[in-house]
């Protein structure tokens, strides 16, 4: 990093449910051994968007480090916008779906090594709705549970878990899909349609093998039934998903109806129920710092079928 010896470091204190005034210390400390001032703001759940941009504008920081979940790094991608600056991600959320897919280091020290590091990569982001979504959003079954989840006391993947059996009876799937892309209407009836810039669901689940985070392309993915074989087949690495079991369209924009409103989460976060979802590739890239033998191609495997 260019000493100009001055970072952000945007803190949601209450993600993950776990006190951040370790990790706080230890990113000062660290960064205090080379010469970096570390400036640090706590989101407030309001307003943080025009704060931070604020605090950038006045301290002019060499890069932005964030210190949550998917929700709050995608708070800062929204930030971003406006700034040509590199973000450095600790992972401090409950599932940490959007780090699961940049392969970041386990421990704290080793993640503010690469979060400060000069290895970055260029991913793309999608836009639903004229939402920004950074990883991973579905219609259905899943963000029926996330519904459930941020209803409950319980956070983690424990909390997905005990929430999933409710759903399971609850739900009124299959639901029927219209979707229109490259020219083309697909009628498909599925328990879940996911739109995937990346790979993996915050719980690790590899749904979309063919996922590249800046391939200028998104996958429709559509989960016909709900196979528990096949759902903790997506746990295991380059497992072959059956076709009778997902489905996968590669496209660049596409217009996804349903004739009921449908649960609907972007990266995590539950959105509403919705009836149509417009989603394109959205101009704005966002520059991640990363590992020095991060290799985007070591996720991907050809294994869904191509629609
Ligand atoms: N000070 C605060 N008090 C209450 N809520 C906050 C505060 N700061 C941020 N938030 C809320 O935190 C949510 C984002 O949390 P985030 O997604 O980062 O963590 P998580 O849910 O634990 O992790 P993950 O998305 O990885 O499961 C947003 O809904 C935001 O409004």
């Amino acid at each position: 990093m260019e000493p100009k010896n001055k970072i952000l470091l945007v803190v949601n204190p209450i993600s993950g449910n776990f006190d951040k005034a370790n990790l706080i210390n230890t990113v000062k400390t660290k960064l205090a051994n080379k010469n970096i001032l570390v400036e640090v703001y706590e989101t407030k759940g309001h307003e943080d968007i025009k704060a931070i941009s604020k605090l950038i504008n006045q301290h002019q920081p060499e890069r932005l480090l964030v210190a949550g979940g998917d929700g709050t790094i995608q708070l800062v991608a929204k930030v971003l916008k406006d700034f040509d600056l590199s973000l450095g991600i600790l992972p401090a959320g409950s599932a940490n779906g959007f780090a699961i897919n940049l392969n970041l280091p386990d421990n704290l020290n080793d993640q503010i090594e690469v979060a400060t590091g000069e290895t970055t990569f260029t991913i793309d982001t999608l836009e639903l709705n004229g939402e920004m979504c950074l990883h991973i959003s579905d219609l259905g079954i899943n963000a029926e549970l996330i519904r459930l989840y941020e209803h409950s006391n319980i956070r983690g993947k424990f909390g997905y878990f005990l929430q999933s059996f409710p759903t399971l009876f609850k739900s009124n799937y299959p639901y029927k899909f219209t979707i229109e892309a490259k020219g083309h209407k697909y009628v498909k009836k599925g328990v879940l349609l996911a739109i995937a810039n990346a790979n993996k669901f915050g719980t690790g689940a590899n749904i979309n093998p063919n996922g590249k985070l800046d391939d200028g392309k998104f996958e429709i993915l559509i989960f016909k039934r709900l196979s528990i074989f096949q759902i903790l087949k997506t746990l295991i690495k380059n497992s072959q998903l059956n076709s009778n079991f997902v489905e996968a369209i590669s496209v660049e924009e596409a217009t996804i109806t349903c004739k009921n409103p449908v649960a609907f989460q972007i990266d995590g976060e539950f959105i509403g129920k919705r009836k149509k979802v417009v989603v394109k590739v959205s101009d704005q890239k966002l520059r991640v710092a990363v590992s020095k033998n991060f290799n985007p191609a070591l996720n991907r495997n050809n294994n869904s079928e191509k629609i």
